[in-house]
């Protein structure tokens, strides 16, 4: 069967609905949450080191932000679109609240494959990126992140740039900066714990023994990599990695700083002597979790059907068509979704900005403790909510969010609740 839609902002919109229907949720909210409240598209010019000046296109989504700041991180790459954007900022807004922080959704980014460009160019986009849209940031409107392809430096130049521009320096307007400059310790690390802990509660649950647990990993960047390397401290084996430039395999296990250390290098996991490259498929190894960790739409009807592994623990955004999701919760299978599991990213930025806001540093132990038990609490939550009204872990996890969130929109006011109409009512007693 054809997928029915690979538009993620459609996908996006049909999860949020289909969980504001079982929710029972007003109309109004709905209505409120299938658009973000703002988008802005930017378009400026960048002098090249050939001496051209090249025009370039950036975008920003600001979903939602009843329940505090638009939150959510800025892509670098050629597939970004507007779609996308506005798609990555609304299940921004959901995993904020699914951990309880006190942020709306956001996300951003630019069509650019960051490879093509020098480390000067590179620096000089950031910078007309984060001049373009400052007018619309701030540290208590809209705080950019990390995403695909972007990092610590990049934050850090566009935090300079914002500073230049708006003439103050407030260091919490970008999190994911570098430790050395306002930066908080476990954040690089913070995705990828948070995907392998999530694991880790999925198994327990499963009564399934981690030490006797192998691992399938797509994408070995910043989330893929710490996923592994935390999966693989708590006991399992990763046996399996796929990134852009291909898949390698060892049943024995691959060493995840090794390879760690190899990625760093080369930027890719293709050549890595632990490991053999293979031709076959990720999602239809014999394993037991599966972690995707690249981009959208990876598991479709096409592969879902031959998934073998037990647990499904999405460290990407969007990596799963609802078509998709519904065959796997027909098999049985766990998924712990990408609003849940990748929840450690933005969870920590908070703990950033925080730090940031108060002039803090704390230790790591202390931030990936804080981490951890708000994930663990919220893991917990949307496990028996899932039981209770027998709905997938997605379903859940849009649920509870949607309840915080609607509650919120109604104490401000954006809402109230829609009256039944008299029809309605003589319609519903007719039929009893
Ligand atoms: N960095 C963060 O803190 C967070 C990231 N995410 C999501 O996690 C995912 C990955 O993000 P990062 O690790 O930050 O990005 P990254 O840029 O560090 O790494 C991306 C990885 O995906 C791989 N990849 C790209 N295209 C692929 C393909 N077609 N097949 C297989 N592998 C492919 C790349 O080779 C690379 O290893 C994205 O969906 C992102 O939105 C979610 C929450 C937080
Ligand atoms: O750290 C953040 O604020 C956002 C991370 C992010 O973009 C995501 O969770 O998808």
């Amino acid at each position: 069967m054809a997928e029915k839609t690979l538009n993620v902002l459609e996908i996006a919109r049909e999860q949020v609905k289909h969980a504001c229907d079982k929710l029972g949720a007003d109309p109004a909210v709905y209505e409120i949450l299938k658009n973000p409240m703002r988008t802005l598209e930017v378009s400026f010019p960048v002098k090249m080191d050939d001496g051209s000046t090249k025009s370039f296109t950036g975008y920003r989504a600001q979903h939602n932000n009843a329940c505090g700041p638009f939150k959510g991180g800025l892509r670098f790459h050629p597939n970004v679109c507007m779609d996308e954007v506005k798609a990555l900022s609304t299940w921004m807004t959901f995993k904020c609240s699914v951990v309880g922080i006190p942020y709306g959704g956001g996300k951003g980014g630019m069509a650019i494959d960051p490879t093509e460009y020098s480390q000067g160019e590179l620096e000089r986009i950031a910078r007309g990126f984060s001049r373009s849209i400052a007018p619309i940031i701030g540290e208590k409107e809209d705080i950019p992140a990390p995403d695909v392809n972007t990092n610590g430096q990049i934050m850090s130049w566009m935090l300079d740039e914002y500073s230049q521009a708006t003439g103050s320096f407030q260091p919490g307007t970008f999190t994911g900066k570098p430790v050395d400059f306002y930066g908080s310790l476990a954040r690089t690390e913070a995705t990828g714990y948070g995907v392998a802990t999530m694991a880790l509660e999925a198994a327990k649950k499963l009564d399934i023994n981690v030490e006797e647990v192998t691992i399938g990993i797509q994408g070995f960047g910043n989330v893929g990599s710490f996923a592994g390397m935390y999966i693989e401290e708590f006991g399992a084996k990763v046996v399996a990695v796929e990134d852009h430039t291909g898949t390698i395999v060892n049943p024995d296990g691959i060493d995840m700083k090794s390879l760690m250390e190899y990625n760093k290098i080369h930027r890719c996991i293709k050549g890595f002597q632990g490991a053999e490259a293979t031709e076959d498929k990720l999602f239809s190894m014999d394993v037991d979790i599966l972690m995707p960790c690249a981009l959208e739409n990876q598991i479709t009807s096409q592969n879902a059907g031959d998934i073998k592994a037990k647990i499904i623990c999405e460290g990407a955004n969007g990596p799963t068509t609802p078509e998709a999701d519904k065959i796997i919760y027909d098999r049985g299978i766990t998924l712990v979704p990408d609003i849940l599991a990748n929840s450690g990213g933005v969870t920590v930025s908070y703990f950033e900005w925080v730090q940031n806001l108060g002039r803090y540093n704390w230790p790591f132990e202390e931030v990936q403790q804080k981490q951890s038990v708000l994930m663990k609490n919220a893991f917990e939550d949307i496990w028996k909510l899932a039981k209770d009204y027998s709905v997938d872990m997605r379903t859940a996890a849009y649920m509870m969010s949607i309840k915080r969130i609607a509650d919120a929109m109604k104490l401000r006011g954006w809402y109230t609740e829609t009256p039944v109409k008299v029809e309605e009512v003589k319609e519903a007693v007719a039929t009893n």
